[in-house]
């Protein structure tokens, strides 16, 4: 609850995206090719648009690390858009000159559905939905990746990891094995769409040529694994401690996402207690909730707002994208008659890249709560009293 906090700027088409990340302790051994990586991976993913070839997404750190360590102060990063050269007249900031019919160049009035624009211009008082458009993009995700890069760093460095794979695209369920590869995200990234089901991927990846012809597009769902929590993250005694709440508005902050199930989720409702409810047993060796374990973890890693110490297993479904390049109805805001709306380019599907952002929102909110629980303002600190903690789990339940 806020011991972390970072915030974003930049516009989709502006010379850049800024990431400030305050709170994150001193001593995390970090470069920018930690960072760096996780940015690459949110630019993959078989349907994505023209786009992701123009950008090459790097960071520059511009505070917060020295000599390949964090100082305890805030970490801000810059991305460049090397799009921008192709919009620089478009978005500079300086006042000019509107076009014939009274609006700036590549102005859009044919607000697309699906998207922020009209509700947009209409709430902000804006005649123009670029300058709406620009910042609702998900290309703001990338400054999220960014910031929370640097949590996965330090969660690393305490034991807990943090994967995804694709577990459904328009319409295809893949197959989810019984036990997932010990490196997930080695796994799923080998994948142009990270599942780890290659017929239900063959079958995928005729879908989206199928509706890239049409001009429609596609969504899907990603699921996020973390191992290595201990029991007690988040907790019972308020609503909004409640990790698994947390979790679910990281999750639904993701542009376009629209669903968030944790463990069986919508499942457990159609099922009896016996069906759903993991049984607890004495555990052979040390756990991560001391000396008891689930025999099954229906429960997906929380219970009571708090981590189980059992894997986190959290599901994110990811509407269609927005613009279809065969135009929906809608209303020219400058005209009020009926028209097709705006459609230049698009990603088909980005369900691949929406699971690399839904691990970052995972990384960010589990880092905000370990320093929560074993805060410290060294990442020494923090270790010390997370071993602290579970040495005093081993004195319990035995
Ligand atoms: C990684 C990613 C890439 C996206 N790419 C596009 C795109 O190319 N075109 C588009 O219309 N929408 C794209 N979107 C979706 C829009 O950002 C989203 O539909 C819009 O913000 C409205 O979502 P909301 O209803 O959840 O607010 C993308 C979303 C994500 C997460
Ligand atoms: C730039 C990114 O995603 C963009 C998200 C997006 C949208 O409307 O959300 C629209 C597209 O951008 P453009 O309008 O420039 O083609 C995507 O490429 C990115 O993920 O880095």
């Amino acid at each position: 609850m806020s011991n972390l906090r970072f915030t974003t700027a930049g516009e989709s088409h502006g010379p850049a995206l800024v990431s400030v990340l305050e709170g994150m302790p001193a001593g995390v051994s970090l470069l920018a090719a930690d960072v760096d990586t996780e940015l690459a991976r949110r630019q993959q993913g078989y349907g994505r648009g023209r786009r992701m070839q123009i950008e090459t997404d790097r960071i520059e750190f511009l505070s917060g690390v020295r000599a390949g360590e964090t100082l305890g102060s805030p970490i801000s990063m810059l991305i460049r858009n090397s799009d921008w050269k192709n919009w620089q007249e478009i978005m500079d900031p300086a006042p000019r000159e509107a076009d014939a019919t009274g609006l700036r160049k590549r102005h859009v009035t044919r607000v697309r559905p699906g998207h922020a624009d009209l509700t947009g211009i209409l709430k902000y008082d804006r005649e123009d939905a670029r300058d709406i458009l620009e910042r609702a993009s998900a290309r703001e995700t990338t400054a999220r990746v960014a910031a929370s890069a640097v949590c996965r760093v330090m969660l690393r460095a305490l034991g807990i990891e943090i994967g995804s794979h694709l577990v459904h695209l328009g319409g295809v369920d893949a197959v989810r094995p019984d036990v997932l590869p010990q490196d997930l995200n080695a796994a799923s990234d080998a994948s142009p769409l990270r599942t780890l089901d290659a017929d239900a991927e063959a079958l995928m990846i005729t879908r989206i040529d199928a509706a890239k012809k049409e001009g429609n597009t596609l969504g899907g769902i990603c699921e996020v694994v973390v191992t290595g929590l201990p029991v007690g993250l988040g907790s019972h005694v308020s609503w909004d401690r409640r990790i698994d709440g947390r979790l679910g508005q990281a999750m639904l902050s993701i542009p376009a996402v629209k669903g968030v199930e944790i463990g069986m989720g919508f499942e457990t409702a159609r099922r009896t207690g016996a069906e759903v409810h993991d049984e607890i047993e004495p555990a052979m060796g040390r756990t991560r909730a001391g000396h008891v374990q689930r025999r099954t973890n229906r429960a997906g890693g929380t219970e009571g707002g708090m981590t189980t110490g059992e894997e986190l297993v959290i599901r994110v479904a990811m509407k269609p994208i927005s613009t279809l390049m065969r135009p929906l109805g809608t209303v020219d805001v400058a005209t009020g008659q009926s028209a097709q709306a705006v459609a230049e380019r698009s990603d088909v599907t980005a369900v691949p890249a929406m699971g690399v952002i839904a691990e970052a929102m995972a990384a960010f909110v589990l880092a905000d709560a370990v320093l929560e629980k074993f805060g410290g303002d060294s990442l020494e600190e923090v270790q010390r009293n997370l071993d602290a903690y579970l040495a005093r789990l081993d004195e319990r339940v035995r």
